[in-house]
């Protein structure tokens, strides 16, 4: 019995966003949904009481920093990342190529794998497509992610093309070596970048491997929204109805809605719980960098549209005092607000695609927020 499947509840009239819920080992949850990430086996500053309390019910780990600190056979010994960091909802593990790349030096990419230097010690590092398999079946993540090569944007067709190939003998090798199909779901990686024929057939290869969900890769690496809104129009449509389709990486509330729009169910991205560390808060009516010295004064919640526990209890006065202060707790009332306006905005997705209203929620959110297209 696969350990990841998908049930499409219903498809938005409006556009062609789905509502949609996912059942793991670890509950089930509705779709379109947010990931908060939690690299270091802790989604910075949010204790897992905080995270269910706030409706989480996924959250994102990494393969290459769990595996680098503390070790993956540590993680195993205490019984896997859930027991290990008590959380009891669900877990996906990205597969470390991504992080090799946007983090290390000296790195060469070979049939085998990718040779690096561990970017805290220095030390010449090898990571495969089973190597990371092994990692993420030692972490005891329900989603896992194939190893796949994410190229920087832009890259030439001729790169891209080599690229494209080598992922998807790269995601068969990590499909021999996936061997806990009840317990671990593995989720193959769209690439291709910008280019369609390669999207096709990086989409094509992946779908002939049957993974329990699919990625769209590639995004979210310094593109223009358009680009990637472009790459998703003539991608998720590829992918098929009955597995979820997750965009890697993306996290501002107008991507968000615009990825769901275009058949998205699944998103992570450090960005709410990022710039919460530098004072910075998403609200109804934009970001609100509440470290400014005009709210210094300013006894009103952070966003007078939120129902959030920090909204109710705390004033932007006293938040700005204790970011100033450099107060730990002033970035938990931070991280704690934007991830639950976040948790809040895809539900409000979900409304929106229940009721056959995804494009109208967009205008009416899009012109409060103030983001600047029509
Ligand atoms: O193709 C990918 N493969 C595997 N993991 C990823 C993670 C990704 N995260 C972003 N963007 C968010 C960022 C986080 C840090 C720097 S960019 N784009 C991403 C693309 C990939
Ligand atoms: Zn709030």
């Amino acid at each position: 019995m696969q350990a990841i499947t998908y049930e499409l509840i219903k498809t938005c009239k409006q556009t062609g966003a789905r509502l949609g819920k996912v059942h793991t080992p670890h509950g089930t949850f509705e779709t379109p949904i947010f990931m908060p990430v939690g690299t270091l086996a802790t989604v910075k500053t949010m204790s897992p009481e905080e995270l269910e309390q706030m409706g989480a019910k996924i959250i994102l780990s990494n393969t290459y920093h769990l595996w680098l600190r503390p070790g993956e056979d540590i993680v195993e010994a205490a019984g896997g990342l859930h027991q290990f960091m008590n959380w009891n909802g669900a877990i996906l593990t990205d597969s470390g190529g991504f992080q090799v790349f946007s983090l290390s030096d000296l790195r060469e990419i070979e049939e085998e794998g990718v040779h690096f230097r561990n970017h805290i010690s220095g030390e010449k590092l090898f990571l495969s497509p089973e190597k990371a398999m092994h990692i993420q079946n030692s972490l005891g993540s329900d989603i896992m992610m194939a190893f796949d090569e994410c190229p920087p944007y832009p890259a030439e067709h001729a790169y891209m093309k080599r690229s494209v190939e080598r992922t998807s003998r790269w995601a068969e090798r990590c499909l021999e070596a996936h061997n806990r199909i009840d317990k671990q779901g593995l989720f193959g990686i769209v690439q291709g970048g910008e280019y369609e024929d390669l999207r096709r057939k990086s989409a094509k290869d992946l779908m002939s491997m049957d993974f329990a969900g699919y990625a769209v890769g590639g995004l979210s690496v310094g593109e223009p929204k358009d680009v990637m809104n472009k790459v998703l129009d003539f991608t998720t449509p590829l992918l098929p109805d009955n597995k979820p389709r997750y965009l890697m990486g993306v996290g501002s509330p107008d991507s968000l809605i615009d990825g769901a729009i275009r058949g998205i169910d699944m998103f992570d991205c450090v960005l709410p719980t990022r710039i919460a560390r530098n004072g910075t808060c998403m609200t109804s009516q934009g970001r609100l960098v509440v470290r400014n010295a005009k709210f210094s004064k300013d006894f009103s919640p952070i966003d007078p549209n939120c129902d959030c526990h920090v909204c109710k209890n705390y004033t932007r006065a006293y938040i700005r005092h204790l970011i100033k202060c450099n107060e730990t707790f002033g970035f938990r009332l931070t991280t704690y607000h934007n991830l639950y306006f976040l948790l809040k905005l895809m539900k409000q997705v979900r409304e929106a695609i229940i009721e056959d209203r995804l494009g109208d929620f967009r205008e009416k959110f899009f012109e409060e927020y103030g983001f600047n297209e029509p």
